[in-house]
């Protein structure tokens, strides 16, 4: 039996986890965590019988419920994913708190499954050479990196990468309605059901600016383009040095990359997907003028100070509007505003602290900036 942890396992990649883990034998899931949401933890632990679990937030919860553990609190994630010593851990936690459980799995399982995308547009090489020291995979589960994962096995002449994009909840409308849009209408993401940041980060395409600092470390270069396919049936791209590109086709579903990092090299998850062949195959060019965050993230690739700056302001930014403080186009203003001041910072990156430290200054600065739009 492969021992799974999941970070985040209540949560949208969390959740699809286990949805792929029912079907599979031979594996089987031996801790995970939360940040509060008890309920939802409790009736994973009586359906999957784990032994560790770690919840977050500081909070009355009891010390053992129905032969799991549980542990409580700022580290307990880390205590959770060493006592459980998994094979594999699926890092699904949120944000960049999820580094420091990335930075854990890497010590104390032999292969990650890697959604948690702030872990590399963060940590960067850091990371990397973390894995490398400890001889541990990463196995990227974001659905564009998984696919290039995949069609880059085999393969040297590489030239360039080309990242898909949906467009998010907000590609049909004028750019002068953008401005008054409320977080419900930003949530309704064409093509995948997943946590709010996210699914925000879709509509301002910080999610694609993430994904190619994300696609910059993990498959070492700046030829890096991105294109909008409306249904997300292409999730990326290769374009190799004799002009063939080649495409990685099918579904939308997390399950798929999800269930490929957990059993590559083998296939082993059966999907049976739907008929495609009666669509056609589309691309459009990415608008700069009107997605302004994509464009910022090529301008920065390459400096991870302000690739740390970019994920911070943007959680709290995004907080802000779906706290419904700020509008859907102050996530921008805030963005450019907080890698400006941040640029004049002469701090170099040459640790894991200096990580923390460059995430927690910047959003300082974004929630000061913040609380006077
Ligand atoms: N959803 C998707 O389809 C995709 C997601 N990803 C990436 O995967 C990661 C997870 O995304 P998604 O599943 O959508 O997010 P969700 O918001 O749905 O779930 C987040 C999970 O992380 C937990 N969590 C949140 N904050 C903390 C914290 N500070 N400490 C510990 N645990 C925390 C939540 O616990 P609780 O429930 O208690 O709040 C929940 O279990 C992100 O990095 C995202 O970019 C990448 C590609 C696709
Ligand atoms: C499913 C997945 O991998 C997401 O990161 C997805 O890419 C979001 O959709 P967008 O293409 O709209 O950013
Ligand atoms: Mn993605």
């Amino acid at each position: 039996m492969k021992k799974i942890f999941i970070t985040g396992i209540t949560g949208s990649i969390g959740i699809q986890t286990l949805d792929v883990v029912r079907t599979l034998k031979n594996f089987e899931i031996v801790g995970g965590s939360i940040y509060s949401n008890w309920e939802k933890l409790k009736k994973i632990i009586d359906e999957f019988h784990l032994k560790y679990v770690a919840v977050v937030k500081d909070g009355e919860f009891p010390k053992e419920y129905n032969g799991c553990k549980v542990l409580v609190g700022k580290r307990s994630v880390e205590r959770a994913i060493e006592l459980s010593s998994p094979d594999i851990t699926i890092v699904a936690t949120s944000g960049a708190s999820g580094i420091k459980h990335t930075i854990q799995a890497i010590k104390s399982s032999k292969r990650i499954g890697l959604a948690n995308k702030e872990s590399i547009v963060c940590g960067g090489n850091l990371v990397l050479d973390l894995a490398k020291k400890f001889n541990t995979e990463i196995i990227p589960v974001d659905s564009e990196h998984s696919a290039i994962y995949q069609l880059l096995l085999g393969e040297k002449e590489v030239e360039k990468i080309i990242l898909t994009a949906s467009g998010g909840a907000l590609r049909d409308y004028p750019v002068e309605k953008l401005k008054a849009v409320k977080p419900s209408e930003v949530l309704k993401h064409p093509n995948w059901n997943m946590g709010k940041r996210i699914t925000v980060d879709s509509a301002t395409m910080l999610n694609k600016g993430l994904e190619i600092i994300e696609a910059y470390y993990l498959f070492k270069t700046k030829n890096i383009e991105a294109f909008i396919n409306r249904n997300s049936h292409i999730h990326s791209m290769v374009k190799f040095k004799d002009g063939v590109i080649k495409m990685h086709f099918g579904t939308p579903t997390m399950k798929i990359p999800i269930a490929y990092s957990l059993t590559y090299p083998e296939r082993i998850y059966k999907f049976d997907i739907p008929n495609l062949f009666d669509e056609k195959i589309e691309f459009e060019k990415i608008d700069f003028q009107r997605y302004t965050l994509i464009k910022t993230a090529y301008e920065i690739l390459g400096n991870q100070k302000l690739h740390i700056a970019y994920n911070a302001a943007d959680e709290v930014f995004v907080e802000l509007f779906l706290n419904e403080k700020i509008s859907f186009l102050e996530i921008n203003k805030g963005i450019s505003e907080t890698l400006s001041k941040i640029e004049k910072e002469n701090i170099k990156i040459s640790s894991f602290e200096d990580v923390f430290k460059i995430d927690e200054l910047s959003r300082n600065i974004a929630k000061e900036l913040g609380g006077n739009y």
